[in-house]
């Protein structure tokens, strides 16, 4: 979908919510076409690090760039038209509206007479099929498939996903999975975060285990999903 990228660099991320510390000193970078994950229990930080890249969230940074463009002064509403994709936790899709309005709406930088909404349709038929209906008829799945697809419609080069699978029966957890490879494999790049570490290393090449808002471990997701601990915490084996 999207060839030329920019490296998103997080250094020294803090988030607080008043008293309560979120994530403490986080940095990562995902390069143009990597897919990274971020994995952690209930509550470890990982929608607050996200949302703090995206400006949603109280946040104290050395740094948060895109390629030239510095996040830390870039209003949150002008991130989608630097090339970065958001598909918050919860989908947020507008219910009274059909899938096909919710779709345009995510092209809200550009025309709509050229947007990619057929590549969307391609990649979830689903969504073809229903681009008349409501998105609030829509099962969980179908509205997680529909929050991509938005998130695809301002062609990011880059892709923020917080915690896709959630509610999601294993079989729609896998067709997200697919899906997010194939995105992958056509050089979007991939930010995932989520609890299911088990998807987590099946779509991302390179993992991060956030503890109590720090990162704690990090590595090629073929070795975590090898380490005992990890196993033993993350995937209860
Ligand atoms: N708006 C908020 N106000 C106060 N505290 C918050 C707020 N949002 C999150 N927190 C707290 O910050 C910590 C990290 O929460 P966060 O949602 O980032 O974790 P998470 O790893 O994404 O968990 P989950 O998987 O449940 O979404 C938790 O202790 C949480 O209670």
């Amino acid at each position: 979908m999207t060839s030329a990228g920019a490296t998103l660099t997080v250094e020294g991320l803090s988030v607080h919510y008043g008293g309560v510390r979120a994530a403490h000193d986080v940095s990562f970078t995902v390069e143009p076409g990597q897919s990274l994950g971020i994995i952690g229990a209930n509550g470890a930080g990982k929608s607050s690090t996200l949302k703090a890249i995206m400006g949603l969230a109280p946040r104290q940074a050395e740094a948060i760039r895109f390629g030239a463009h510095d996040l830390l002064r870039a209003p949150a509403h002008t991130l989608v038209r630097h090339g970065i994709g958001y598909v918050p936790e919860g989908r947020h899709v507008f219910p009274g509206l059909t899938v096909e309005k919710n779709l345009l709406l995510g092209a809200y930088t550009s025309s709509w007479k050229h947007t990619p909404i057929d590549e969307v349709y391609e990649l979830f038929p689903v969504l073809a099929e229903m681009r008349g209906r409501l998105a609030g008829a829509l099962s969980g799945g179908q509205q997680q498939m529909l929050a991509v697809g938005r998130a695809m419609m301002c062609r990011p080069k880059v892709m923020l996903l917080d915690e896709p699978s959630m509610g999601l029966s294993p079989k729609l957890v896998g067709d997200i999975a697919a899906a997010l490879k194939k995105l992958n494999a056509d050089g979007l790049a991939i930010l995932l975060v989520e609890q299911n570490a088990k998807l987590t290393f099946d779509v991302t090449t390179t993992c991060l285990v956030m503890e109590n808002g720090e990162i704690a471990a990090g590595g090629a997701s073929a070795e975590l999903s090898d380490d005992p601990r990890v196993r033993r915490i993350y995937l209860g084996l």
